[in-house]
């Protein structure tokens, strides 16, 4: 049985007299264990949404609550904040003079130190860091650091931890570690996490639920794939799987039958191949992307890309049969 922890009711939040600015009229629940990933262009509402949920901002309109209850605004308590919940953000706030050990082990009283100790030991093996015990914050690289911050944010019974672009600091394959280790962790801790990023193969990777945010709006909400499969705006289809969008006419040039709006569809949904419904397209260019090549074609002037996996099949100039598969009406 899912067992809901935060409920977000109808909240907006604007600042000062921008008129286009904070998040609107926003809804959603959040079950216990689960990973969300927020997910929007940049100004689109998204660490303004992850501050209301923490009760670092106050909400002009609507509630949030947290095991039912209503979550309280930095004007209505000493320490803003949720006692419960705790958040990572990109710059870590470590103590770069002491070491790994004592960072973690100071997040808690010193009433217990035998309970303490084991604490931080148990939270320092979850997070691959034991190793690191004694070495000093300066001396650790990016991703050991955010590892000794994560570490930190839940050595305290945290129920929910709150990532503020938690791969923004880090290269490409450091980046697919860290999304794996907290896969890792939420299901070993069976902490909930909600994690805020403006790349959308993080949300895709990890999350179990993948808010869409446009403009301050919540636009889509669901499964990775569902989202991805059937996502109900241009912006979304072109943000998680950079869709082609074609207009009616040149969706019609090139046989889509729609009678208004646009055609969307990802490159891989374009098939290769000489069946009956195919159509000539001449290859415009040829981009070498590492396993899988993107082909630029284009028929009655009009432009597509398609998904290639057998390198080196086709160059530019050539003339390939090709078929759009599937593609949305949007
Ligand atoms: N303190 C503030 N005062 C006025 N406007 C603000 C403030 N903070 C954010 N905004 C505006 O609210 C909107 C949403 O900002 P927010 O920082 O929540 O977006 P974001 O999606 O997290 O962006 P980014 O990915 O660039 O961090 C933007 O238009 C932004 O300019």
């Amino acid at each position: 049985m899912k067992e809901q922890i935060i409920s977000v009711k109808n909240i907006s939040k604007q600042y000062q007299q921008e008129q286009a600015s904070g998040v609107q009229n926003i809804s959603f629940d959040i079950n216990k264990g689960e990973i969300i990933a927020i997910i929007g262009e940049s100004g689109s509402g998204k660490s303004t949404l992850l501050k209301c949920i923490y009760g670092l901002l106050s909400v002009d309109e609507g509630e949030v609550t947290f095991n039912g209850e209503r979550i309280l605004g930095p004007n209505e308590q000493l320490i803003p904040g949720h006692k419960e919940m705790k958040m990572v953000t990109q710059d870590f706030s470590l103590n770069i003079y002491a070491k790994v050990y004592d960072n973690i082990a100071s997040m808690m009283a010193n009433t217990d130190v035998h309970y303490k100790h084991e604490k931080t030991m148990e939270m320092m093996l979850h997070l691959h860091i034991d190793h690191l015990k004694d070495k000093k914050i300066t001396q650790l690289s990016g991703g050991e650091q955010q590892r000794v911050a994560i570490a930190k944010a839940l050595v305290t019974n945290t129920s929910v931890l709150l990532l503020d672009e938690p791969f923004s600091q880090v290269d490409a394959l450091l980046k697919n570690q860290l999304r794996a280790d907290i896969k890792r962790i939420a299901a070993e801790t069976g902490v909930t996490v909600i994690m805020v990023s403006h790349d959308p193969a993080d949300g895709l990777f990890l999350a179990d639920e993948l808010l869409i945010l446009k403009d301050g709006h919540l636009m889509q909400r669901g499964k990775p794939a569902e989202i991805y499969n059937h996502p109900n705006h241009i912006y979304t289809a072109r943000m998680l799987g950079n869709a082609v969008v074609l207009n009616t006419d040149d969706a019609k040039k090139l046989g889509l039958e729609i009678k208004e709006g646009n055609a969307v569809f990802y490159p891989e949904w374009v098939e290769l191949s000489n069946s009956w419904n195919s159509r000539r397209f001449e290859v415009k260019d040829v981009y070498y992307k590492g396993f899988y090549e993107e082909l630029l074609l284009e028929r009655n002037g009009v432009t597509i890309r398609a998904i290639q996996l057998n390198r080196g099949e086709h160059k530019k100039n050539d003339h390939v049969q090709a078929n759009i598969g599937r593609f949305l009406k949007l």
